[in-house]
């Protein structure tokens, strides 16, 4: 494992742009929209390689300026090297205005050229493998999974980076089981030394700790950390466990869960910034063990928990059973794939292979494989073949339909999605909370969150809506609501 010493990260080192043309690349088709711009599957034309190509989306205002948190990004991705964090390969330019399908320039095409990232190809993020019909991933496959992801975020905080947007469609899968981890759009390097001060607006809010919705500036690691949990219940219980429509709906949820905090369970949280505007009016008890009690014993008691029983292996049996529905792509690109993930993990022996998931769909003898790249479609419908085909909850193109009204330099990065457009939220999240109208009551609006599954609904702070949130319909839940301000942290 390649680890920087920290300190090593010199973020303020200028980002290299690279020599090489978008020429280079062959854009296949558009598999993500992202905050920054869109995402394309491109083949390399000389070694033939599969890449994603991340387009930059300049900033509108200034000519040519690349926004500051893509320098961030690029900075950040530049200097980490690990297996489970995605590969900025390089950067790309197009030289010329951007011209449409037909050659043609395109008007209003202020800037000369384009830049993009290009990425190491991944075939599934974890959000759209979750959101397949009928899928349910086995004690063994999340285990893999959140090995890697403890494996990947571990080698960013050790290297002093915080990722700040761990949710699963930032984490990107390939059809090896290999995950990644990805989008360090709102990465920033951080010091154990000194407690600066950092923006309390980051996180989609479905995976945002307690801390930052009360208004802690000063943090660490630890607000990944809550973000893995949040996605380790929602890979057990099969959809998004704590999908608060606002800040205050979010922390209600929290507490309703967790119990209310107070200072014999956390000290010092009546300290924080907004707890006394957010602070519930009676306490709540913890009901983890009881909401959750269909979990895998170990899950609940991580005591007892058998480290070693996870492995790739699990992964594979999920992506391997994936290819067999999915996807134009991925079999056309298959063989490539195995190549270059071959380097990275041992095959297990076929007999040590776990059954598939357990998801409606396909059998094993459909895989395709050998689809020319340039005739990606199957003539049998596959299922959806990249994540950008369909909303992802907070991961997906539609994910902020509310809007917000914190607009600004960054389209897609803009709404928080419901109830909070009541304000201007502080610079860097100091000051009074911006969330307008104190926490969410017990009795308060929770139509439609609806987290439909087994004992939590009925007994469920959350239940009552009963409109229980078919995969595709988190539009409404969190979204990033970050990078508005000028001087972005
Ligand atoms: N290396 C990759 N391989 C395959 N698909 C990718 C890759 N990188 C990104 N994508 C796809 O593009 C989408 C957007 O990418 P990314 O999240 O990096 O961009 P972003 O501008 O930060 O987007 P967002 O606003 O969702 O955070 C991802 O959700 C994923 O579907």
């Amino acid at each position: 494992m390649a680890v920087a010493a920290p300190g090593q990260l010199n973020l303020d080192e200028s980002p290299s742009f690279g020599s090489r043309s978008v020429d280079c690349f062959e854009k296949l088709e558009q598999i993500g929209e992202g905050t920054y711009g869109q995402v394309f599957m491109a083949k390399e034309t000389e070694t033939k390689e599969i890449v994603a190509l991340k387009k930059i989306r300049m900033d509108s205002e200034r000519e040519g300026v690349i926004p500051y948190p893509a320098i961030r990004e690029i900075k950040i991705l530049k200097k980490l090297h690990h297996q489970n964090v995605i590969n900025l390969k390089e950067i790309v330019t197009s030289p010329g205005p951007e011209r449409d399908e037909q050659g043609k320039q395109i008007e209003g095409n202020k800037y000369k050229g384009s830049i993009y990232m290009v990425f190491e190809y991944m075939d599934h993020d974890l959000t759209g493998l979750s959101d397949r019909p009928g899928m349910r991933f086995t004690i063994p496959q999340i285990k893999c999974y959140m090995k890697q992801l403890l494996l990947g975020l571990h080698y960013c905080h050790i290297n002093q980076v915080l990722h700040r947007d761990i949710k699963g469609s930032n984490l990107l899968i390939d059809n090896h089981g290999i995950l990644k981890l990805a989008d360090f759009g709102l990465a920033r390097s951080f010091s154990y030394d000194h407690n600066a001060h950092l923006t309390n607006r980051v996180i989609t809010l479905w995976y945002r700790p307690p801390e930052l919705l009360l208004g802690s500036t000063q943090y660490g690691p630890a607000v990944d950390m809550w973000s893995v949990g949040c996605i380790f219940a929602e890979l057990l219980y099969g959809k998004p466990i704590l999908p608060g429509k606002n800040e205050p709906e979010q922390l209600t949820k929290i507490f309703e869960l967790c119990g209310t905090p107070d200072e014999l369970n956390w000290p010092g949280v009546t300290k924080m910034p907004w707890y006394n505007n957010f602070k519930p009016s009676r306490p709540i008890k913890r009901r983890v063990k009881e909401v959750f009690k269909h979990f895998d014993r170990n899950a609940l008691d991580p005591a007892r928990e058998d480290v070693n029983a996870g492995s790739i292996t699990a992964c594979q049996s999920t992506n391997h059973h994936m290819n067999s529905k999915l996807r134009k792509s991925v079999n056309s690109n298959g063989k490539l794939k195995k190549q270059q993930s071959g380097k990275k993990i041992q095959h297990p022996q076929p007999h040590t292979r776990l059954p598939p998931i357990q998801q409606s769909g396909q059998p094993y003898s459909q895989i395709r494989t050998g689809q020319p790249m340039n005739n990606p479609h199957p003539s049998m419908a596959p299922g959806p073949s990249h994540h950008y085909a369909k909303p992802r909850g907070p991961g997906g193109p539609n994910r902020y339909p509310l809007g917000g009204s914190q607009g600004g330099g960054y389209p897609n990065r803009g709404g928080q999605g419901g109830g909070y457009g009541s304000g201007p939220y502080p610079q860097q999240g100091r000051g009074p909370p911006p969330y307008g109208g104190g926490m969410a009551g017990t009795g308060g609006p929770r139509g439609g969150s609806g987290v439909g599954g087994p004992s939590y609904q009925q007994a469920g702070p959350y239940g009552a809506s009963g409109t229980s949130r078919g995969p595709n319909n988190y539009q409404q839940g969190g979204s990033r609501n970050q990078q508005q301000y000028g001087s972005w942290q």
